[in-house]
Formats: C-alpha cells, sequence, structure tokens
C-alpha cells in the first residue's frame, strides 16, 4: 500500500503547497509554520518578493524538488479550521488547470471578497453587552444615577449578555447610560452567541404545484430514476413548464437530505424567479448574484458551505460555492452567453456545473428552449441524456410568427407600418405589446449633416451612442462619455443628426403616436437604479404597462401573461455576423423574444421585422423550428470543422504600442507550434475584430485542435512557457479556452 502522506522525517522537508492570491501561475512550497496545525482549505500568509500574500493550503506533506534552503516558511495560519474541503479543492484546481488560468485566482476568486483578503470569518453574532468579568468599579449612586443602575441590575442577571434589542424591550433607550458604564469598566460591549440565519429565507406555506402534464412528468421521472451521475437536457419550448419540472426534481433530492444548486443566468435571476422558489420551496435557501453586498455573499455562501441552505440560487460564480451534500445540480437558460465569464478567470459555468455533479455523483440538469449547439451536440451523441417538453404547459399555445418584408418600406423610427397596424389592433383588445430591439440608447451615431462628420470614440475603432435624455454621447465599449454638442467639433455647423434608433428613440415616437399609453422601457439604462428592474417586471406582468419596450433583458425567462404581440425591429446583423456563432445567437434570441407572446390563455403573435425575409436559415428557423434550425446548422460546423466539432484556446494580447500585442502572439506562435501535433490548427495572430479598444491595439491567436486532449496537450506546456516570455509591461495576455466569443 503507498503511503500516501508521508510523515516528515528529520532528512526531508515537510513542504505545504500553496496557491498565492497572486499572477504566480503554479503552486508554491513552502515549509511548514513554527509551530501550529495545517490543513487543506486553510489560508495562510506567506512571504512572496519583498512582502506577505495571502494563500489558500492546497496540499501538505508534499515531496519537492527545490533545496531547502530557498524554501520559505509560512509566516502565519489564518484559519483554525478549514474552509475548503477536499473535493472543493480538488474540483476548483481542476478548474484552474482546464481553463489554464491561475490557481490562486481560482481558488481566491471563488471566495467572498473579505475572505480574500486576510480577514476573519465575518462573525454574524448579534451585538450586545454584558457585565464585565471581574468589574471592580464602584457601582452607580442610585440616587444621582437610577437609568445607570436599572441597566446594571438587568445585565448582572443575565450573566451571558443581553442582545440590544433585548435591553431596549425591557428598558427602553438606554444607550446613555450604557456607555457611562462601559466607561467606568463596569459593563463591556460583546457578540453573543446566537444561531446566524440571516442568510437564508424560508417562508413558511409552500404553495401547492399543479399536476404535471404528460411530458413534464417523463421528464421527472427519467432524472429522478438515475443513480449517481448523469447529464440530462431538459429541451422544451418556451413556457412548456421547466420550471415546474426543475421545482419537482428538486423537491425529491431536498427530501432526501441533500442540497440542490441551481444556476440562472445574471439576468433571469429576478426577484420573480426568486418568489416563486421561495413560495414552492419549503427549505432555506439562500441566494448569490453580483448584485450583493459583500456582507450579504459571505452570509449565504456560509449557509450553503454549513449546509443550513438547502438550495443555493445564483449566478455563474455560484457554481463554486461549497456545497457538501450536493444532489442535484440545475443550469436554466443553459445556451446563454452571462454563464460564461469572459475576464479574469474565463470559465463556464455550466460546463464546470456538470463537472461539478460528476464529482458529486449527482445528476446534473441543462435547461433551454434553445439549447447551444454545443450541448444539442452532446445530447445527440448520447452523452447526455435528451428529455423533451415539445408543447406549452397549461392551457397556452405557439405563438405564430409573421416575417415582415421591410425593404423599400417607409418606417417610423424603425416601426414599419404593419407593425404598427398591429400594435394598434391589440392595444384596442386590451391586450399588452412587447418590442425588442437591442440597441439601448438614442441612435448608435451623431453625425453632421453638412461635413460629414460621424461621434467616432477616440480610444475605440467604435462610434459614440448618442444618449439625448443624459444629453451625452457615450462608447458603449470603453465607458467615454462626452458631452452631447450643439454644433459639429469640426466644422461647427449646427445641423447634426442622429442617425438610426435605439430604444430612447423608439421610446420618444411611441409616446408620441399613442399620447397617454403607459409604456415602460426595459433596458441597462432605465433600470440602473437597485430594484428598478423588479418593479418594472412586477408592473409588467400584472399588465400595468400596455407597451413593453426592451432590449434582450425583456427576452429572458420572463413570464408576461399579457402580452399577445411581440414586434423585433431588427436582427438582420445576426444573419451576417462575422462571428461564426451569429446565426445561432440570433436564432436563440428571436426564440427566446419570440417566447413571451400568448404564455396564458390569449393566443400570441410574433411579428419578425427583416431586410432578409428570404434568408434560408430563417426560413428553416420559422417553419420547422430551432431543433431543426440546430440540425442545419450543426451540419454547416461540421463541414466547417467548427466547435463542437473541434475544440478551441483562444490567445488575446493588447498594448498601448502598435504592434507589440502581434509581436507578443508571434513569439507564443514560435513557441506553440514545436509542442503541437499535426492535426492542431493555428489561425493568427491577427488584428481582433475591434482591433482598438480603450486605447489598447489588440490582436489574437486561435488553436484549434480535434480533442479537447490534444487541445490541452498544447496549453499545458505553452502556458508556463507563456509566462516566462519577456513582454513589454504595458502589454497584457490572457487565454481562454473553449472561447465564445471571437471578439
Ligand atoms: N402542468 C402544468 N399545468 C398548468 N400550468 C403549468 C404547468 N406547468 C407549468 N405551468 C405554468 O405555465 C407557465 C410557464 O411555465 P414555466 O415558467 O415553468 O415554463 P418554462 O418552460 O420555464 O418557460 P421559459 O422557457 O419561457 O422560461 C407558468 O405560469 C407555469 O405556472
Ligand atoms: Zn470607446
Amino acid at each position: 500500500m503507498p503511503a500516501a502522506n508521508p510523515e516528515p522525517s528529520a532528512q526531508m522537508p515537510s513542504v505545504v503547497r500553496v496557491a498565492v492570491a497572486a499572477p504566480v501561475g503554479e503552486l508554491l512550497d513552502y515549509l511548514r509554520p513554527a509551530s501550529g496545525n495545517v490543513s487543506p482549505g486553510m489560508r495562510v500568509l506567506v512571504p512572496l518578493g519583498r512582502g506577505q500574500r495571502v494563500g489558500m493550503i492546497a496540499a501538505v506533506n508534499q515531496p519537492t524538488d527545490l533545496p531547502s534552503a530557498r524554501l520559505k516558511r509560512i509566516a502565519t495560519v489564518l484559519d483554525p479550521t478549514p474552509l475548503l474541503t477536499p473535493a472543493d479543492l480538488s474540483f476548483l484546481l481542476w478548474a484552474s488547470e482546464y481553463y489554464r488560468g491561475d490557481p490562486g485566482e481560482a481558488l481566491f476568486g471563488a471566495l467572498p471578497a473579505r475572505l480574500r483578503r486576510a480577514q476573519p470569518l465575518l462573525d454574524d453574532r448579534p451585538l450586545g453587552w454584558r457585565v464585565r468579568a471581574g468589574a471592580v468599579a464602584e457601582p452607580p449612586d442610585l440616587r444621582r444615577a437610577p437609568r445607570q443602575g436599572a441597566v446594571l441590575a438587568l445585565l448582572t442577571a443575565a450573566p451571558q449578555g443581553l442582545t440590544d434589542a433585548a435591553v431596549r424591550t425591557a428598558l427602553g433607550d438606554c444607550s446613555g447610560p450604557l456607555r457611562a458604564l462601559a466607561a467606568r469598566g463596569l459593563v463591556e460591549r460583546c457578540r453573543l452567541d446566537a444561531p446566524a440565519a440571516a442568510a437564508v429565507t424560508q417562508l413558511p406555506q409552500p404553495e401547492p404545484p399543479p399536476s404535471l402534464n404528460e411530458h413534464q412528468a417523463d421528464a421527472e421521472a427519467v432524472v429522478a430514476a438515475s443513480q449517481g451521475f448523469g447529464c440530462f437536457l431538459l429541451d422544451g419550448v418556451t413556457g412548456s413548464g421547466k420550471t415546474e419540472v426543475y421545482l419537482r426534481l428538486i423537491a425529491r433530492v431536498l427530501d432526501a437530505g441533500r442540497q440542490v444548486l441551481v444556476l440562472v443566468p445574471e439576468i433571469g435571476l429576478t426577484p420573480q424567479l426568486r418568489k416563486r422558489f421561495a413560495r414552492r420551496v419549503p427549505a432555506p435557501m439562500a441566494v448569490l448574484h453580483s448584485g450583493l453586498a459583500d456582507t450579504d455573499r459571505e452570509r449565504a455562501w456560509r449557509a450553503a458551505a454549513g449546509g443550513e441552505a438547502r438550495l443555493l440560487l445564483g449566478t455563474r460564480s455560484a457554481v463554486f460555492t461549497p456545497l457538501p451534500q450536493l444532489g442535484l445540480v440545475i443550469v436554466d437558460e443553459e445556451h446563454d452567453l452571462s454563464l460564461k465569464q469572459q475576464e479574469g478567470f474565463r470559465y463556464s459555468a455550466r460546463d464546470l456545473a456538470v463537472r461539478r455533479a460528476q464529482q458529486a455523483g449527482c445528476p446534473v440538469v441543462l435547461g433551454s428552449a434553445t439549447p447551444a449547439l454545443e450541448t444539442l451536440h452532446n445530447a445527440r451523441n448520447g452523452r447526455y441524456r435528451h428529455l423533451r417538453l415539445p408543447e406549452r404547459a397549461g392551457r397556452a399555445v405557439d405563438p405564430e410568427i409573421l416575417l415582415a418584408d421591410i425593404r423599400a418600406q417607409p418606417l417610423e423610427t424603425g416601426l414599419s407600418h404593419a407593425l404598427l397596424t398591429r400594435m394598434e389592433r391589440e392595444i384596442d383588445a386590451g391586450n399588452q405589446v412587447l418590442l425588442f430591439l437591442n440597441r439601448r440608447g438614442f441612435s448608435p451615431v451623431l453625425t453632421c449633416h453638412d461635413c460629414g462628420w460621424v461621434s467616432e470614440c477616440t480610444r475605440c475603432d467604435a462610434r459614440m451612442t448618442l444618449h439625448r435624455g443624459r444629453a451625452i454621447l457615450v462608447c458603449h465599449h470603453c465607458g467615454l462619455e462626452h458631452r452631447q454638442p450643439v454644433q459639429c467639433p469640426y466644422c461647427a455647423s449646427p445641423d447634426l443628426r442622429p442617425l438610426g434608433q435605439g430604444t430612447e428613440r423608439v421610446e420618444d415616437t411611441l409616446r408620441q403616436r399613442f399620447p397617454g399609453l403607459p409604456l415602460a422601457r426595459i433596458d441597462r439604462d432605465s433600470t440602473r437604479r437597485r430594484g428598478e428592474l423588479e418593479r418594472l417586471l412586477t408592473a409588467a406582468a400584472r399588465g400595468e404597462h400596455r407597451i413593453l419596450l426592451g432590449t434582450q433583458m425583456l427576452a429572458k425567462g420572463h413570464h408576461l401573461p399579457g402580452v399577445t404581440l411581440v414586434g423585433i425591429l431588427d436582427l438582420d446583423h445576426g444573419l451576417y455576423g462575422s462571428d461564426f456563432r451569429a446565426t445561432e445567437r440570433m436564432a436563440q434570441l428571436l426564440v427566446q423574444v419570440a417566447g413571451r407572446a400568448g404564455r396564458a390563455e390569449r393566443p400570441g403573435t410574433v411579428l419578425l421585422q427583416t431586410r432578409h425575409p428570404q434568408h434560408p436559415m430563417l426560413q428553416l428557423l420559422l417553419r420547422d423550428g430551432y431543433g431543426a434550425f440546430a440540425t442545419a446548422a450543426l451540419a454547416e460546423r461540421e463541414e466547417a470543422n467548427l466547435p463542437p466539432f473541434s475544440h478551441q484556446a483562444m490567445l488575446r494580447a493588447d498594448s498601448p504600442k502598435e504592434q507589440a500585442a502581434l509581436d507578443f502572439l508571434l513569439q507564443a506562435l514560435a513557441a506553440a507550434r514545436p509542442l503541437a501535433p499535426q492535426d492542431v490548427e493555428f489561425w493568427g495572430p491577427a488584428p481582433a475584430q475591434m482591433e482598438r479598444r480603450a486605447g489598447r491595439i489588440r490582436a489574437q491567436l486561435l488553436l484549434q485542435a480535434p480533442t479537447r486532449a490534444l487541445l490541452q496537450g498544447v496549453l499545458a506546456p505553452l502556458l508556463p512557457a507563456l509566462r516566462a516570455l519577456k513582454a513589454p509591461r504595458e502589454l497584457r495576455w490572457s487565454v481562454d479556452v473553449d472561447p465564445q466569443e471571437s471578439l
């Protein structure tokens, strides 16, 4: 039997392997601290360079190649007990290896903010007061300070202390007397031991579920019958009741005493969904998303890690949260791009969810009405089990999709006559209309009618968008803002004209055309204030607005029962986009937006404005549905040898200096070629599609291999080689394994 953890001997230094919170690219070896216990999952302070850094112990009692003279010693152990279990650590380290991230960055990125620094776990216990042990000062003179006497008597009777609230209930506001007693050393402020359950919500009365239809029941039964790990694609048209299936599965797993992880895209984590879960799941639930304050995140993380929260509902980074009794993972809207982290440690939360379920030995359900082609491919080749919900649940029927050919048609701020006529009809009938335009702001460009000046960003290869409400020009790529010019900055002409339209401009037109009609614009600008999106969506779901106008925020997962007409102003760029995923995304967006129509008793219609009504992929999608579209799109990918029929990694570099990024990537290519077998291909280096962004010149190099293993085989030795390359200081580079965007 191999001795896994040999006891340290005097000859062999016992080395601790640490993931340091610094971009060092690998785990580092340290000597045990002079005293005290060390275990994997504890945070430590270690010397690095001239300073100290926080680190996480990844392994103890490890052999090392380093001579003992070069080994430094762990300075301080920060945690009395591990924050992460060995299973958590192995998952996180696996993720950092697969995505070729920095192990320290991956581990610490998964922790609540305060724990990334050298701070102790948040002490949640309520604050209160108690009599100081061995207090020796004179008690108060009761004739001159009766309130102090009363407080002292109260606290003396409760030696473990009393919370602020308890003191207030007994004696009213006592802050003055308490301060006086504390100043004299008689009482002290302290944390009181009491269970802290603030991060978990639990509603007492679960709502009775609807009875499942046949398809839903079949899907539930298949997942419920599975033993151990299994991956399921729940491929159900919009409004088919996927969420109902999740809720049933969740109930089973909770009953069996295990925990559930539900991942949703950022925008889908609306309070609507949270409330629906809270009403239906009779167990403590915690929620994690980027809008939370740090302390709330830490509470939720701890509740999940400690097992108090039985269900964790969260956005992509929640996939890293420790859940010691994980029994089911659900990824809703699995096709959604926001499940992919696009900067820093770049990972796919969907793909990691599958890995996580595999490690936990439990099922994972990926749900969508428009599955990603990667996922469909896995379902079709048998790696995932394909479950279908082909019909809408309840009494709702599929919406009818009509094309409005807008070639040579007069448009009123992007709205065709056909669309306006239908809108009037639905509004007169008392229904709601939803309009979709995936472009915020007033107009994407401002131009000078006299000299042809256009509002270009000085830092990007892009135009600045006019936001007329705030009277500014904004670059949506780098955030640069200018005041809206009153005359042309080039020729001083006052004749400046907005070109094209965003949601703000369409709103203007609609308010003129339908005066007094309640209208809500829902985009990133109109929902900036916390709680505003929730307020607007709740009101919209109640039918308060007759017209809803918005960007893709409105497309995702919302249940808007009063909407009978969906108008899609412009999706044409998706038909001819330069990214090979452009048509896939266009199809997903179209089906998802269309899915907001006719979700209740009243049937729905979708009107798609287009200048390419004959486009074969569009025709196929409308005639035969997303499944048929996906089959054709997958055939094209196979023909072109693109993912999922090959595997890619993108190296990106940027620098304020011309040529520097390309030069770096040329060196990278030279380093990579000798490492790569023949069937690994390299594309580039080439300038990025938007070459200049935020003042930096960008370039990219794509690696493509027939299998993941081959790709990883090149990346494993390549990354250390790249870190060792001499790059100028101002150059930045990154690697993106399974990139989702070629920009
Ligand atoms: N078996 C059922 N009987 C009656 N109503 C149902 C049933 N299942 C679901 N519903 C209702 O149908 C509506 C849509 O269901 P749900 O939100 O679960 O669909 P979904 O597939 O998740 O939709 P989407 O993909 O559009 O987000 C909800 O109002 C839900 O309560
Ligand atoms: Zn810019």
